[in-house]
């Protein structure tokens, strides 16, 4: 399975083509829309998320609920299009729109931010053609790809949920829980996506006080997978190594600057005795670990129990109280620019990670085993599972 995801931040819509899904998967718009509202939420958020209320249009390569195998084009229109037109729009420069051109053009690049790099490599004057598409706001498709990932994953009893760790050296003390449902709805009742409810408070003040101070402020989160296959992804290909994909796709969330499996940087300063997960079996479950510190993985491929990876966010890089850059008309140090920001976004972040890790497992099981229909997938994983668990 693959996907291409298009659009810009202020364009018409975002789209995504997912190819290679099974036919006979139920698939409906309100799958997704749950999954964009969550995405769309979470404290620290600016006034854009106040505009859009995201929902999909399944456009192509589904019929009656019910997934065709031909390609899946997804469509979430942006609201915001509509006070955008005249800068956006792709027809030639008409003289009547040039001054609201020229009102949004970007000349001071943003430190963190992708407007300098971009700028230079693609030969752009006016760096707004590198902000609309590095925005964040391309993670929406991600989602949406994601949720579809979440339904085919929910298809072979593999659950997905994610909580937030840490935000603006905020740590949460309290982060276990009971069952992957149990994570889901307390998640689900916290404004920071956070299982301690006294971490959240000081994690709500931390990102006030950001904003009262011009600054922003980055954070922790955590995507937690259940009910995987043993042996999903491969020792033998390096590009097959699952755990090597999902650090890939967590790292290529925008701002994202590290990735942990399991316990991660923490392995580096303990011995092996008090990191390794020691192996024990029984008949009715088979093979499995007396702890996770490995977050799942040994050899690039899964073993079993949960899959848990970190992310790392970066603090947002517009500030409203701006850092030093340079314009790049006149080489003249200014002020960067300040476009309409965040302070915070790992809570919208957190639902981000969940979905990239939930398409790479979706797409890591579809490479392994037979999946034209997703009957016939059901009946081939349940059938690894059985072999697994008889070590056949
Ligand atoms: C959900 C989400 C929302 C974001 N919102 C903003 C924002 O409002 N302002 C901003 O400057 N960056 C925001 N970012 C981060 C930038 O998109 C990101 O820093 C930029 O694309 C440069 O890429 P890099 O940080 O990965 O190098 C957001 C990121 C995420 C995941
Ligand atoms: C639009 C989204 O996030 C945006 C991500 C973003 C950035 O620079 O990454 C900048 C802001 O864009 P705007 O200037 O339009 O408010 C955020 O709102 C979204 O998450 O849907």
């Amino acid at each position: 399975m693959r996907y291409v995801t298009s659009g810009e931040s202020h364009g018409p819509q975002l789209t995504a083509i997912i190819e290679g899904l099974p036919a006979q998967m139920e698939l409906l718009a309100e799958d997704i829309n749950q999954e964009l509202a969550r995405r769309q939420g979470g404290y620290g958020r600016g006034r854009r998320m106040q505009i859009e209320t995201d929902t999909v249009e399944i456009k192509s390569g589904v019929r009656h609920g019910k997934t065709t195998g031909a390609p899946v084009t997804l469509v979430v229109e942006n609201d915001d299009f509509k006070h955008w037109e005249k800068v956006m729009g792709a027809g030639p420069l008409e003289e009547d729109d040039a001054k609201s051109v020229e009102r949004k053009r970007i000349s001071r690049p943003r430190p963190g931010h992708a407007d300098l790099n971009g700028a230079l490599k693609y030969g752009h004057r006016d760096m707004r053609d590198v902000l609309e598409r590095s925005s964040a706001r391309e993670t929406t498709v991600r989602v949406a790809v994601g949720a579809v990932a979440k339904k085919f994953l929910a298809h072979l009893g593999i659950d997905v949920a994610g909580q937030v760790l840490e935000i603006g050296g905020v740590k949460a003390e309290e982060t276990s829980y009971s069952s992957i449902k149990d994570l889901q709805a307390r998640t689900e009742a916290s404004d920071v996506r956070c299982l301690d409810e006294t971490a959240e408070e000081k994690m709500k003040e931390a990102i006030d006080d950001a904003k009262a101070e011009g600054d922003s402020i980055g954070g922790v989160v955590q995507a937690v997978v259940e009910g995987v296959p043993i042996g999903l992804g491969s020792h033998v290909h390096y590009d097959r190594k699952l755990d090597a994909n999902i650090s890939r796709a967590v790292m290529s969330i925008n701002a994202f600057k590290g990735v942990e499996i399991g316990i991660g940087f923490e392995a580096a300063s303990l011995p092996g005795s008090q990191v390794h997960d020691e192996i024990a079996y029984d008949e009715e479950n088979g093979y499995y670990r007396k702890s996770n510190n490995l977050g799942g993985f040994e050899g690039g491929m899964t073993n079993g129990m949960p899959v848990v990876v970190q992310g790392v966010m970066k603090p947002i890089p517009t500030l409203y109280k701006p850092l030093q850059s340079v314009d790049v008309e006149t080489k003249e140090a200014f002020n960067a620019s300040i476009e309409r920001s965040d302070s915070c976004a790992v809570p919208a972040a957190s639902v981000v990670a969940e979905h990239v890790v939930a398409w790479e497992i979706a797409a890591e099981i579809s490479r392994t085993f037979e999946s034209d229909r997703m009957d016939v997938l059901q009946k081939s994983v349940q059938a690894h599972h059985e072999r697994v668990r008889n070590d056949e």
